[in-house]
C-alpha cells in the first residue's frame, strides 16, 4: 500500500474503485450535514471521483488530494477543464473553478492547508489504508481539521478473513475507536450490497455491507 502500489494501479488502469456516477450514499447523506454553499470540503485520496464534481455542483469549494498525477490529469481532461497549476510544500496544485486537487501525499498536509475546510468527505479513503495507516490518517491527519468540521464517511464491512484488502473491512467498532476521541460519530445508513458486487462474490465473500457515518469534530 505504499505509493508505488497506487502509481502502478493507475498506470495499469486497475481502478475498479472508480465509479461512473456520483456515489448514491453521498447524495443520500450529504444533506444531513446542513452545510452552507461556499463551504470548503476536503476530499482525501480523491482519485478522479465524480463526487468531486457533484460536491462542487452543490456550491461547495472542493479541496482534494491525490497521489497519482495520472488520476489528476484524467480528472481534469475528462471534464474538459484546463486547470491552473502552482507548486507548494504540499505538492502540485491544480485548480479549475471551485475544484482544487493537490497532487501529493495526504500525510504531508497540515493544519494550515486544511484550516478553511468546513467538511470532509471520505469514500474509499479510510478503507483503502492498512491498519497502522488508518490510525495515522484519523489521529494525525484528521486532527489537523478545524473544530466544528463535519463529514460523511463511507465504509465497507465483510468477514475480513474472506478477502485481502484494499478495500479493507473497517467495522463500526474500529470507526468509533479511531474517531471517537475527537469526533462525534453517528451511523446514518447500513446497507447490504453483496448482490450488487459480483467481484466480491467471485472472491468468496459471503456478506458485504456499506455503512455511512455522519462525523462532527468536537
Ligand atoms: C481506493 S482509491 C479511491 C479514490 C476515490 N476516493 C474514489 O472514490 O474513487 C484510493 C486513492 O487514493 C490514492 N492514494 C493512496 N495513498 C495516498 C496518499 N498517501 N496520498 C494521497 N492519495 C493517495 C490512490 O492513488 C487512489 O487514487
Amino acid at each position: 500500500m505504499d505509493p508505488d502500489f497506487w502509481h502502478q494501479r493507475w498506470r495499469e488502469g486497475r481502478i475498479g474503485f472508480h465509479q461512473d456516477r456520483p456515489t448514491p450514499l453521498l447524495l443520500e447523506c450529504w444533506p444531513e450535514l446542513a452545510l452552507g454553499p461556499g463551504s470548503q470540503v476536503f476530499v482525501p485520496l480523491a482519485g478522479k471521483s465524480l463526487d468531486l464534481v457533484w460536491l462542487a455542483a452543490q456550491g461547495h469549494r472542493v479541496l482534494g488530494v491525490e497521489l497519482s498525477p495520472l488520476a489528476v490529469a484524467q480528472f481534469f481532461a475528462e471534464h474538459g477543464l484546463a486547470p491552473r497549476v502552482h507548486e507548494s510544500r504540499y505538492g502540485r496544485h491544480y485548480r479549475a473553478g471551485d475544484i482544487e486537487l493537490i497532487c501529493g501525499d495526504v500525510f504531508g498536509l497540515d493544519a494550515d492547508v486544511l484550516a478553511g475546510c468546513a467538511a470532509v468527505y471520505d469514500r474509499a479513503a479510510l478503507i483503502a489504508l492498512p491498519p497502522p495507516k488508518r490510525r495515522r490518517y484519523v489521529r494525525e491527519l484528521h486532527a489537523q481539521l478545524p473544530a466544528g468540521c463535519r463529514g460523511v464517511l463511507i465504509t465497507l464491512e465483510y468477514p475480513p478473513h474472506e478477502k485481502q484488502g484494499p478495500p479493507f473491512a473497517v467495522p463500526e467498532a474500529e470507526v468509533r475507536d479511531l474517531y471517537g476521541r475527537d469526533w462525534q460519530v453517528q451511523a446514518l445508513v447500513r446497507r447490504d450490497i453483496l448482490a450488487q458486487q459480483p467481484g466480491f462474490i467471485a472472491e468468496g465473500v459471503s456478506a458485504l455491507q456499506t455503512v455511512a457515518y455522519r462525523l462532527s469534530k468536537r
